[in-house]
């Protein structure tokens, strides 16, 4: 039996891990999870699955929620109470599906403590990708892609040479607005960009595929996990959401991974690799779909992903100061402070304004993490 604990437990990525958990209880054991707001939901999931220690956001909450919670069950809260539950249980795996760059202490934590990862939490990645991956090798531990698109790539690369890579090519949906121009962006409602055509998401990671920023951060997630570099990744429009990515190899062969949109299924994979076990979702059948289609990137149309490739390729601090601004940038859209042009615009001026140095360690992340943060506050 799999130990888990899951960081983010309340959210779409953390509900769907406890829906495979439930799906197959012989084989995976809940041993922790954490919550920010939402104790009512984390209460019921501590009923339901009984784990050993829960986190949530403050002491008030943890204080009201312990007498509710099952005879035994430890309360802890805030920043270490979400490093508690990454170290400090004998999970086997810890899933990290927090919300934005805070998953990184706890997910460092976990790589510390020797857990296995399956990551969600692109932007622990982005913000700190050569710290997060140095770190994993040091104590040998696997970080497991559950991003759709990193997912998809891993599978393609089961038993391939490295050395053998070509390109890999990320798909994008297109988000919410992919059927409308540049112009017909101006005013759009917080409601259309919350409603993306494929995949049930968390609003923050919705509005990023609207904006094309999640292809972004995405991009520099490919590059840690697969040891790439910018030039060998590509994006390709790809409404349907069919095929998850793909990757053309140094005889011009293409492997492709293809299903439903459903991150059930990529969850299930980083729970169980290497094996594959059954999940709750639908079968794809393609001859009742019948056409998939692609067109090229258009980076005029989307300059938050060619701000992220420039982000990359400059390295140091510009992508986590990319990623930070975004997240604010998001949030005051998501608030209804800003429109959803000003997303691009407070990226674009915090990214101009920055001047890229090394970043060797928590601190100095956490310094150049809070400047962009400031300043995409007051943009
Ligand atoms: N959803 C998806 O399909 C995919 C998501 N991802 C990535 O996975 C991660 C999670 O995304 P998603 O599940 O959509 O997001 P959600 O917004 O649905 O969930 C976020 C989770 O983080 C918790 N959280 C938020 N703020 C805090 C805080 N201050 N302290 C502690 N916990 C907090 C939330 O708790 P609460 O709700 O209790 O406040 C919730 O459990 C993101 O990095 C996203 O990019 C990647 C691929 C696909
Ligand atoms: C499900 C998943 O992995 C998301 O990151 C998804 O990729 C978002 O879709 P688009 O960014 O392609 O619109
Ligand atoms: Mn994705």
């Amino acid at each position: 039996m799999k130990k888990i604990s899951i960081l983010g437990s309340t959210g779409s990525i953390g509900t769907q891990t406890l829906d495979i958990v439930a799906h197959d209880p012989e084989r995976y054991k809940v041993v922790g999870l954490t919550a920010g707001a939402n104790v009512e939901l984390v209460i019921e999931q501590a009923k339901q699955f009984k784990p050993a220690i829960v986190s949530v956001a403050s002491k008030t909450d943890a204080d009201a929620i312990r007498p509710q919670l099952p005879a035994g069950t430890r309360v802890v809260y805030g920043e270490e109470g979400l490093i508690e539950v990454a170290a400090g249980t004998d999970a086997d795996t810890v899933v990290t599906a927090i919300v934005g760059s805070r998953g990184l202490p706890a997910t460092l934590a976990a790589i510390n403590a020797g857990k296995t990862i399956g990551l969600a939490n692109k932007e622990t990645l982005v913000t700190a990708g050569h710290i997060v991956m140095e770190r994993a090798k040091q104590r040998n531990v696997s970080i497991l892609p559950i991003d759709s698109e990193h997912s998809a790539i891993f599978q393609c690369l089961n038993g391939e040479n490295r050395q053998s890579i070509k390109q890999i090519t990320l798909t994008a949906s297109g988000g919410s607005f992919r059927d409308r121009s540049r112009e017909q962006l101006e005013g759009v409602t917080v409601a259309e960009a919350l409603n993306h055509p494929n995949w049930a998401m968390g609003a923050k990671i919705t509005i990023d595929s609207a904006t094309m920023v999640n292809k972004g951060l995405e991009v520099i997630e490919a590059r840690w996990l697969f040891d790439v570099t910018y030039d060998q990744i590509d994006v390709i429009i790809h409404p349907e959401s069919i095929i998850h990515s793909y990757v053309e190899f140094s005889d011009n062969s293409i492997i492709a991974q293809l299903g439903l949109p459903d991150m059930r299924v990529p969850i299930q994979y980083a729970l169980s690799y290497p094996e594959r076990n059954a999940t709750p979702t639908n079968r794809l059948n393609l001859a009742e779909i019948g056409k998939l289609h692609f067109r090229e990137m258009d980076f005029d149309r989307y300059p938050c992903l060619r701000l992220a490739f420039e982000c990359g390729r400059q390295g140091q601090s510009a992508p986590a100061v990319f990623n930070a601004a975004n997240e604010v940038a998001v949030a005051r859209f998501l608030k209804g402070e800003i429109t959803f042009l000003d997303i691009e615009r407070i990226l674009e001026t915090v990214v101009s304004r920055h001047q890229a140095s090394d970043l060797n360690d928590l601190q100095m992340i956490a310094e150049v993490d809070a400047w962009a943060r400031r300043l995409a506050e007051s943009v």
